[in-house]
Parts: C-alpha cells; sequence; structure tokens
C-alpha cells in the first residue's frame, strides 16, 4: 500500500485493499476508515478532515466486481463453450488472476457442462448464487484445499450467518426451533407480506439451481453430502448479495432485475434513512474493463462530514423498516418511511359482498395504510363507507367532489378506538418477544418494527 493511503488494521480489510490495489485502477479516499459496531458491523468513517461535495470516496474497476458478466466470463476461463471470444476472455482473466490455470483444477470439470447458452438462461441471482457457491464453498473441499479462488479477498469480507440472523426469511426456511416459529407469528402484516414475496424468489431459486449442485455432488467428493446442507449455505449467500447489491446495468441482461454488481468496499457502507442527501454511487462508463463494465464509484452528496468518526452513509432506498428488516436484516429508529398495513383490521370489518365488490370496482378494495400524521385516502374512502353505508356517496368522495369531513365525526369514532386497540396489542407484541430467550438481534429489530408502529399510532390519535 502506497503511504498516502488509509491505516487499516483489520488484517482482511488489509488483504481486501491489497487484492483491489493490484488492480492498478482502485482508489480509496485517505481521509476514511472502516470501523466495526457490535450492531451494524462494519461501516466507513471519517478519519481526519473534511469531505467536499461530489468528492470521490471509492472507486472500484469491473474488474474487481462480482456480477452476471464477470461470473460468466470467470467460468468462460475454464469452459471455452462458455467464452465466445475465448482469446479476449483468457486475456482479461488472466490479467486478472494472474495465473495460468492448472489442468488438475476441478473447475475445468465443474464448470465443464454449461454453455454460454445455460448460463445465459439464469438470473443474476441465480447464477452468483452459483459461482459463489463453487468458488467459495465448493473449491477448497474439491481441492483438498489446494487451490483458493481469486475472489477470496472478496469472499473474506462477507457477512456470517450470525449477522443475518434476522432475516425473517431465513427463520422460515432454515430454522425449526421454537423462537423461530414465534419470531414469524410476531410479525406484523407488512414484514409478513415481504417475508413471504422473498420466501417464494428464494425457493425458486434454489430450485433452478439445484439440479447443478446435484451432478456436482455427483461429480466431486465434498463433505457437503446433502442437498440439506446445500441449502443452508444457499441461504446465506442468497442473502450475502441481496444486503450488498447495488444497481448497475449489465451488458448480457436486459431485465432490470438482473441489472445489479456486487462491489467490494463499497458494501461496507450502511443505510441512511435521509434520501438524497449522503452519498451517492456513480458509474463511469468510458472507464470501462475488459468484461465491458463500468468503473464504480461512490461520490460524496451535500451531506457535510468534517468530524473525524463522523459515519459515511449511503441511503439504500426510501425504505420502511419492514423492507429493511426482510431484504437486509435490519431496521432503524425514527424511520419516516415507515406505514402500517391496516388491511386485515379494515377488511373484516366488511360483513356485506356487496360493498366489497363496489369498492373492488372502485379500485379501493385492500392496500389501506397509516403513516405517521397520515391516513392514507384509501383507507378514509373504505372507512367511509363503513360509516355511511352509502354507495353513491362514497364515490362521490372517492372522486373527489366531497370531502372527508363530511363523513365526521363518525369515521373518527371508528378510526380511534381501532387504533387504541391496535397500540395494545402491539405492546403486547413488544412483552411476547422481550420474554424470547436468545435472538437478542432479531428481538430489538422486531421490537423497533412495533415502537415505529406505535409511533404511527400516536401521531394519528
Ligand atoms: C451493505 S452492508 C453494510 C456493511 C455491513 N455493516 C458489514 O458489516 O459488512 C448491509 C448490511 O449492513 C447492516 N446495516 C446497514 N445499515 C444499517 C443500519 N443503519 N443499522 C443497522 N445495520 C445496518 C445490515 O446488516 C445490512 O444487511
Amino acid at each position: 500500500m502506497s503511504s498516502n493511503e488509509p491505516n487499516f488494521s483489520d488484517a482482511k480489510v488489509i488483504q481486501l485493499l491489497q487484492w483491489l490495489n493490484d488492480s492498478g485502477e482502485f482508489y480509496i479516499n485517505p481521509k476514511i476508515q472502516v470501523f466495526e459496531d457490535p450492531l451494524s458491523g462494519r461501516g466507513i468513517s471519517l478519519k481526519h478532515g473534511s469531505l467536499d461535495k461530489n468528492e470521490v470516496l471509492i472507486a472500484i474497476p469491473g474488474s474487481h466486481q462480482i456480477n452476471f458478466e464477470t461470473a460468466l466470463n470467470w467460468i468462460g476461463k475454464f469452459n471455452k463453450k462458455v467464452s465466445t471470444d475465448a482469446s479476449d476472455i483468457t486475456n482479461g482473466v488472466e490479467c486478472l488472476s494472474g495465473e495460468e490455470i492448472d489442468e488438475d483444477d476441478p473447475r475445468i470439470g465443474a464448470y465443464g457442462a454449461f454453455t454460454r447458452d445455460i448460463l445465459n438462461e439464469y438470473s443474476s441471482f441465480q447464477l452468483i448464487c452459483l459461482f459463489i457457491l463453487a468458488e467459495w464453498i465448493l473449491l477448497p473441499q474439491w481441492s483438498d484445499g489446494k487451490i483458493v479462488s481469486w475472489w477470496k479477498p472478496f469472499f473474506d469480507i462477507f457477512p456470517s450467518n450470525d449477522e443475518l440472523s434476522s432475516i425473517p426469511t431465513k427463520w422460515r426456511l432454515t430454522r425449526s426451533d421454537q423462537n423461530s416459529k414465534t419470531l414469524l407469528d410476531c410479525l406484523p402484516t407488512a414484514s409478513s407480506t415481504h417475508e413471504q414475496r422473498i420466501s417464494e424468489l428464494v425457493l425458486h431459486d434454489w430450485a433452478t439451481i439445484k439440479p447443478v449442485l446435484q451432478k456436482w455432488t455427483e461429480q466431486f467428493p465434498s463433505p457437503i453430502a446433502s442437498m440439506d446442507d446445500f441449502f443452508l449455505y444457499f441461504v446465506h449467500i442468497y442473502f450475502i448479495i441481496n444486503s450488498r447489491c447495488l444497481y448497475m446495468e449489465v451488458p448480457s441482461k436486459s431485465d432490470v432485475r438482473d441489472f445489479f454488481t456486487m462491489v467490494p468496499f463499497v458494501d461496507y457502507l450502511n443505510h441512511v434513512n435521509d434520501v438524497g442527501l449522503h452519498c451517492f454511487p456513480s458509474i463511469n462508463k468510458f472507464k470501462k474493463s475488459s468484461y465491458g463494465l463500468g468503473e464504480f464509484s461512490i461520490r460524496v452528496g451535500s451531506h457535510r462530514y468534517d468530524r473525524e468518526g463522523d459515519e459515511i452513509f449511503l441511503n439504500y432506498g426510501a425504505h420502511s423498516n419492514d423492507f429493511l428488516l426482510a431484504e437486509y436484516g435490519f431496521s432503524t429508529s425514527n424511520n419516516g418511511w415507515n406505514y402500517i398495513d391496516l388491511t386485515p383490521e379494515i377488511c373484516s370489518m366488511f360483513t356485506d359482498p356487496k360493498d366489497i365488490a363496489f369498492l373492488d370496482s372502485l379500485g379501493y378494495w385492500q392496500d389501506y395504510t397509516l403513516s405517521k400524521g397520515e391516513i392514507s385516502y384509501r383507507t378514509l374512502v373504505a372507512i367511509s363507507l363503513l360509516v355511511c353505508k352509502d354507495h353513491r356517496k362514497t364515490e362521490k368522495f372517492s372522486l373527489g367532489y366531497i370531502s372527508e369531513n363530511y363523513f365526521e365525526p363518525e369515521t373518527s369514532d371508528l378510526i380511534k378506538p381501532l387504533l387504541q386497540n391496535m397500540k395494545l396489542q402491539y405492546i403486547s407484541q413488544v412483552q411476547k418477544i422481550r420474554q424470547l430467550e436468545g435472538d437478542a438481534w432479531c428481538k430489538r429489530n422486531l421490537s423497533n418494527l412495533y415502537e415505529g408502529y406505535i409511533d404511527i399510532i400516536d401521531s394519528n390519535l
């Protein structure tokens, strides 16, 4: 490392920096450092000086990112059926790895059954999961520890299973103990909806890549004998990717769901709820690597960082705690993007199918929410029908011809006791969660969701 680079103490971070430096195209701002926090894990903070708007914090070349393109091209190094232009790809990869492929390398056999067409059928998630499983977990076993992947310094800074323990889909798919059942039972509606959506995606991707793993099990001896064990690795890797992917167009793909990349070091940046203030990503398409990928950099936004130790943040999107928990396994205090999904409570108050059909025809059936100081318009329309039982008046309200005041005080008379009752239920959920033994990080996040909900209710009462 050159002398103007930051002084990092963690051996894994030092190795990562060395690996990135070898690219000759890596930049890290000398004023930043990596720190470790017991709750949020590692993060990046200001070491000294101050950062100016638009100043580059980190820049990572395309060659050192993991995405559909790099995985495809790396596999092509071991299988000419995958590389369309063998000489081009070989040059690219061999420059990076700085070594020739050993003819005994098990990856020649493992990747040998693929063709480019087969791999192109996989989504980014599926291919990257397979790739990381092979290079990170299986290669050391297949080669009796003799071969380590060139990507190892990046794998070494991946989060452990424990660090991702708070993701509800993991409770459902990888645990069967009583705590996990209670935690799932305690999920509020919005979290539960996210959990079910993500669990389906995970299971779908698992079903797609499982045949490859079965083939590898027959092909190579490995201590991971059963598909159940493979599944646990797969879920861990799935959420490593999910919690670290950043939007970037990928040349071989056209579906926006495939447009992401994993960028070492940038993935140390923790989330902040403010949108548009902190750091932002920028892709330099003119600085392309041998894979046709641009350089990924992070620049400083309008927030001023000028105190030593200031944590440097990225906003992952305008996300509620329910979303953050489901996708990344954490929640935040004072999250202004929180909302309560009141759909089950409001829907259960409708007993007449004609009312349900009527709201449906208006486009106002379901999706009833409450946020800080605000009941959504959809919710008010539904509640107006409940109190006035008049389709014509409700329709007028939905079209904006009459105001919500027209239905007062009856709507407030219905909403207030509903919210008071929900608040009591949330308090009792928090007590139930606190009584669980262990799972401190999961309990903290789940309680945080309910505390955010209680704030929302208080602001509406
Ligand atoms: C892109 S990584 C950020 C680096 C991460 N802290 C680490 O140790 O590698 C995203 C993960 O960091 C954690 N995280 C990010 N922002 C957080 C926040 N505001 N509070 C708590 N945890 C956070 C979550 O575990 C999340 O899945």
